[in-house]
């Protein structure tokens, strides 16, 4: 399908008010959507339907699915990136009554771990930027422009809302009884180079992360692989990353590993629990979807043939797959009523200092606030 058909789809798809996922996978060339043919809000709960799933934060919410029975696919495959240089211009001054309000919920923070609450809590704010007039398909194609290692998604649903992001953290990806877990944590802006020196806090933060990842999903796999902790880029920042390869046990379900997992430290706390209800009770605004997960959910995928693979028939089909791709929602923003609520946040260890927390904040907004 051409550039241009695809896009029509979509806009047409949207002044109908008929629900959609526009995504483009990380490093990839094709965008694919899919578009649903009818208004009605579907829920999973077992994740065994095959679609697009948008999950909130907390996990005592439903998840909400785009089937793929119900909606139609389409698939736009050579988008080529038109290279863009991040301008970072801060496009709104800082309110002072919101930095003031998040000094002082991460000093809070930081005192419950002090009186050992818990070892480490991601403590988030929101923050609203005018976009009158804007079109959210072209703040879609800027952010694919901008940011081509990150998964790039703008999901609209009338009983949802409409949500963008460009997010650099995978949360599952499963193909058969193989999977991936990525821990990313850690921030610091990018200033040219992967060569940077990290901080013990950031170090332990992202520690706690990896460690808490392989506790938990060791009793579900009979195999583990934990790679070296690098350095990556995420649009203007840097992250400390592990991925943790493993392979599941039979009988044990994505429903379960997804309850294990998310949400996971690199966007709620250690432990889970007493992280999770300091966050509902100190944050003051409604999290969502974002730290939530999105992505594909048990979808066909046709894994290319091996071309130097011995046997014939290995090189001659291709096979299909059912593959799960799922992302942490970060680097995101929902439109509503001519507002870009943009949501950032950070982790907080008993190291923490709340002044660059805040900045840690304000350079996280830049990531949407270079695509409005
Ligand atoms: C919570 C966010 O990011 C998470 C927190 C990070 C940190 O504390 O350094 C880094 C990456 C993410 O795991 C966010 O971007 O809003």
């Amino acid at each position: 399908m051409t550039l241009f058909d695809f896009f029509t789809c979509i806009e047409t798809q949207y002044k109908n008010t008929l629900p959609f996922v526009v995504y483009r996978k990380p490093g990839e060339s094709s965008i694919s959507a899919l578009l649903q043919e009818d208004d009605c809000l579907h829920i999973t709960k077992e994740f065994t339907e095959k679609g697009f799933v948008f999950a909130p934060f907390d996990d005592a919410q439903d998840a909400v699915l785009l089937p793929s029975e119900q909606a139609s696919r389409i698939v736009c495959s050579d988008y080529e990136v038109i290279p863009v240089q991040l301008h970072g211009k801060p496009l709104s001054v800082v309110n002072n009554e919101q930095k003031a309000f998040h000094i002082n919920l991460v000093n809070k923070g930081v005192k419950a771990i002090q009186a050992s609450e818990f070892q480490k809590v991601v403590l988030s704010r929101q923050e609203e930027v005018e976009v009158k007039g804007s079109n959210p398909i072209e703040i879609f194609k800027n952010l694919l422009n901008h940011y081509s290692l990150a998964f790039v998604y703008c999901l609209y649903h009338p009983k949802v809302g409409l949500w963008l992001g460009a997010t650099p953290e995978t949360l599952i990806k499963i193909e058969g009884p193989q999977f991936s877990i990525m821990s990313l944590a850690g921030t610091q802006e990018y200033n040219g180079t992967l060569d940077v020196t990290w901080q013990e806090k950031e170090k332990e933060e992202q520690q706690f992360v990896t460690d808490f990842i392989i506790d938990s999903i060791k009793p579900s796999v009979d195999y583990l692989r934990v790679s070296e902790t690098e350095t990556v880029k995420a649009g203007n920042l840097v992250h400390l990353r592990t991925l943790i390869s493993a392979r599941l046990v039979a009988n044990s379900s994505l429903k379960e590993v997804i309850s294990i997992i998310h949400p996971t430290p690199a966007v709620c706390g250690l432990p889970k629990q007493a992280s999770k209800d300091f966050i509902l009770e100190h944050e003051n605004y409604n999290r969502e979807f974002y730290t939530g997960f999105l992505g594909e959910l048990n979808m066909e995928t046709v894994a290319k043939p091996r071309s130097g693979a011995r046997n014939i028939e290995n090189r001659a089909y291709a096979m299909p797959k059912k593959s799960t791709q799922l992302y942490v929602n970060l680097r995101c923003m929902q439109i509503k009523n001519h507002t870009a609520i943009i949501y950032v946040g950070g982790g907080i260890t008993a190291h923490s200092h709340s002044e660059s927390e805040w900045e840690e904040t304000v350079s996280k907004s830049k990531v949407m606030k270079n695509v409005l």
